[in-house]
């Protein structure tokens, strides 16, 4: 995926007074430029109407980019649409590509023709995604009777079934439960290990990007604002982590000079102790252990989801 300087612009017209409508332009992706290497699964994540799904659709072909280059394994998505469409697969979290009143397995088989794929081809990735998925059972059920989680499931091995290099996933786990969501978490690092299958991941459930993805890209109003190792943006975030120090008999709160740890809450003889999620708690748990009647004491890493409302927050403050 290689995307330079694109943008998307929306010409909309609104109502204003009883005749008269005004016409303004709306911005969803504000000269965007990133590269994803074959292979690589990374996440794409913002608030909502940050921009993410006019993104995933200029990727597909479907919306035009007003301005900027774009390429999806080699080709140009809008011009060459049909022809990348059997290069990608997607995936719709709140809409499915599965014919409702139909069970399953018709679905695939009219997949099966519509991308013309080889019998032998089609059989073995079916076998696959069902059992990997787990579908076996789902195969003679109309869609409308599925679960949401066995819906997913189910759109998930349709994009798969023509073998497409590149997959987006927009939401792939909203509204699954805690066993679905590792289910399909677990079926997507598995294909993307085996396969080599390049997947740009949008979600708003942080776990599936501290699960799947090294590297996660932020947008919002249409920019980029963060683009590197899920780790990095607790430097961007200035986030801080929690020393959880238990200790013998209750104290006043633990006072650190000469450092930038400061008690942020007591209960009896615990206290939590924030500190700089850049520096290390080496020093500073000696500091307690030398000072007070230390019992015990853990690390509590910063809350991914923390540091991105903050950084969300920060720029919308601008
Ligand atoms: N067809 C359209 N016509 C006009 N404006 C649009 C159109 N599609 C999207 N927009 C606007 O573009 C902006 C970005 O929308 P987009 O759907 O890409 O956001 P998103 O990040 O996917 O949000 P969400 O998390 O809510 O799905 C929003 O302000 C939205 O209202």
């Amino acid at each position: 995926m290689e995307l330079d300087g694109v943008e998307k612009v929306f010409d909309v017209r609104r109502k204003v007074g009883f005749l008269r409508r005004e016409r303004h332009q709306v911005r969803a992706v504000d000269s965007i430029s990133f590269r994803v290497p074959r292979g690589e699964m990374v996440g794409y994540i913002g608030p909502n109407g940050a921009g993410k799904s006019t993104t995933i659709k200029m990727l597909t072909g479907i919306l035009t980019p007003s301005a900027g280059r774009l390429r999806v394994a080699g080709v140009d998505p809008s011009r060459e649409r049909t022809r990348l469409a059997q290069r990608i697969g997607v995936v719709f979290g709140q809409r499915t590509t599965l014919w409702w009143d139909l069970p399953l397995i018709d679905s695939y088989r009219l997949m099966h023709r519509m991308y013309r794929v080889p019998d032998a081809r089609f059989r073995e990735n079916l076998d696959r995604c069902v059992e990997l998925l787990d579908l076996g059972e789902l195969l003679d059920v109309p869609v409308r009777q599925l679960s949401l989680g066995q819906r997913m499931r189910g759109d998930i091995a349709a994009a798969l079934l023509h073998d497409p290099e590149v997959l987006y996933l927009d939401e792939p786990t909203i509204g699954l439960d805690v066993i679905s969501k590792a289910k399909v978490r677990g079926f997507l690092r598995d294909l993307n290990a085996e396969r080599g299958t390049t997947v740009l991941l949008t979600t708003h459930d942080l776990t599936d990007i501290e699960q799947l993805c090294r590297r996660v890209m932020v947008i919002d109003h249409g920019r980029l604002l963060y683009d590197g190792a899920l780790t990095g943006l607790h430097e961007v975030g200035e986030s801080e982590r929690t020393l959880v120090v238990d200790l013998e008999r209750e104290v006043p709160p633990i006072e650190l000079p000469g450092t930038r740890a400061r008690t942020v809450r007591t209960q009896g003889p615990r206290q939590w102790l924030a500190f700089p999620a850049t520096e290390s708690a080496a020093p500073l748990v000696a500091r307690i252990a030398a000072e007070y009647p230390l019992v015990d004491l853990s690390v509590r890493e910063p809350d991914i989801e923390a540091v991105i409302a903050k950084m969300y927050a920060d720029r919308s403050a601008v």
